[in-house]
């Protein structure tokens, strides 16, 4: 479990105070997968700079199953580090190095036994999918698989936590479709606490339990995603289920309403249902429909002709668990 409380980071530039983090607060349970997502300047570098002690933070803590990392002197950082396993954007390989010797690679610097280094390597590019790559050098290995050396290489010391930092940016959707999976196979096998640092909403869409929105060094949103989607009024739940800004031109009068359901009401025929009780037309103007977090969510555009009660139809989608948002075409 990591635990973040109250961190500031603020940093003094030709004289005065520039603000990275103004008081992030979040915990990831154990065997969770949470995404930090914000757009350029938001803080996040700061973010992993702190967490990794490269930075030390202005104030407030970080703890790893309890223990203050904050707090550890100088002297204890490089085996405090050793907690928090890091991917990067770019694996930053060794390129004289294997596969195999690049993974060995901080249980060298570790001192690990030879034999014990050995089936540890073994075993981590098992995990990979990169065993027959164990001789490879990095310029015969695909971005994917540099990434995967990458994940074995964060894998090595055991660590608690595995941050990741915009681990999918450099990588095309295919490949980032796998190293996704493949973070959640290794957090599902090694039970591993992960931090995705991310600007992009897919990687959330497709990998995190919970989510955090950070803005300005602030975090203005966060929970598991399906409470974040289901908050119709929030940020996240807008860039989660995306409708298009503009409504076509040539609308004829009537009502424009937006409707966002989950669970069972997203596979239940929502709309024909509508249709059919109040003996409506229904025009669907735009849809946008996911897997979010293992559960449905639906959010559609609709248009109901003029004349129709609204507050009628307002009523019998609440209590059918769709919540709307209505507006005048
Ligand atoms: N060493 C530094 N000295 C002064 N200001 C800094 C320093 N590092 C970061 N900042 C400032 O802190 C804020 C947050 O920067 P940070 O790099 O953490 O954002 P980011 O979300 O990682 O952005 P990007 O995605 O572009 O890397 C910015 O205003 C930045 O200018």
């Amino acid at each position: 479990m990591i635990t973040i409380t109250d961190l500031r980071k603020v940093y003094r530039q030709k004289g005065r105070d520039v603000v990275a983090l103004d008081g992030v607060s979040l915990s990831v349970a154990k065997g969770r997968i949470h995404g930090i997502i914000g757009h350029s300047g938001a803080g996040k570098s700061t973010l992993v700079r702190c967490l990794t002690l490269l930075d030390r933070p202005t104030s407030g803590s970080v703890a790893i199953d309890g223990r203050e990392m904050a707090d550890i002197s100088d002297r204890d950082l490089l085996t405090a580090r050793r907690r928090i396993g890091m991917v990067f954007q770019h694996a930053n390989l060794f390129d004289s190095r294997t596969t195999a010797a690049n993974v060995a690679y901080p249980l060298e610097l570790m001192g690990t036994p030879r034999a014990e280094v050995k089936e540890k390597v073994d075993r981590l590019l098992g995990i990979v999918g990169l065993k027959e790559f164990a001789g490879a050098y990095p310029a015969q290995l695909s971005g994917g698989q540099k990434q995967r050396v990458g994940i074995a290489r964060a894998l090595a010391a055991d660590p608690d936590v595995l941050l990741c930092d915009e681990p999918t940016s450099a990588l095309d959707p295919k490949t980032t479709d796998e190293i996704l999976e493949l973070i959640k196979d290794v957090r599902d096998r090694l039970g591993l606490t992960v931090l995705i640092i991310t600007h992009e909403m897919g990687v959330v869409k497709q990998a995190c339990d919970s989510v955090s929105l950070l803005e300005a060094g602030r975090i203005i949103e966060h929970g598991d995603l399906a409470d974040v989607v289901s908050d119709q009024q929030g940020r996240l739940s807008h860039a989660l289920l995306p409708l298009p800004n503009e409504l076509p031109h040539d609308l004829p009068p009537g009502t424009v309403m937006e409707l966002l359901y989950s669970g069972q009401h997203a596979v239940e025929p929502v709309i024909s249902a509508l249709s059919r009780r109040f003996n409506l037309d229904v025009n669907v103007l735009a849809g946008s429909i996911e897997d979010l977090g293992g559960s449905q969510f639906a959010h559609l555009r609709i248009q109901l002709p003029e004349g129709t009660d609204i507050p009628a139809i307002t009523e019998y989608l609440t209590s059918a668990g769709v919540s709307t948002t209505t507006k005048e075409a």
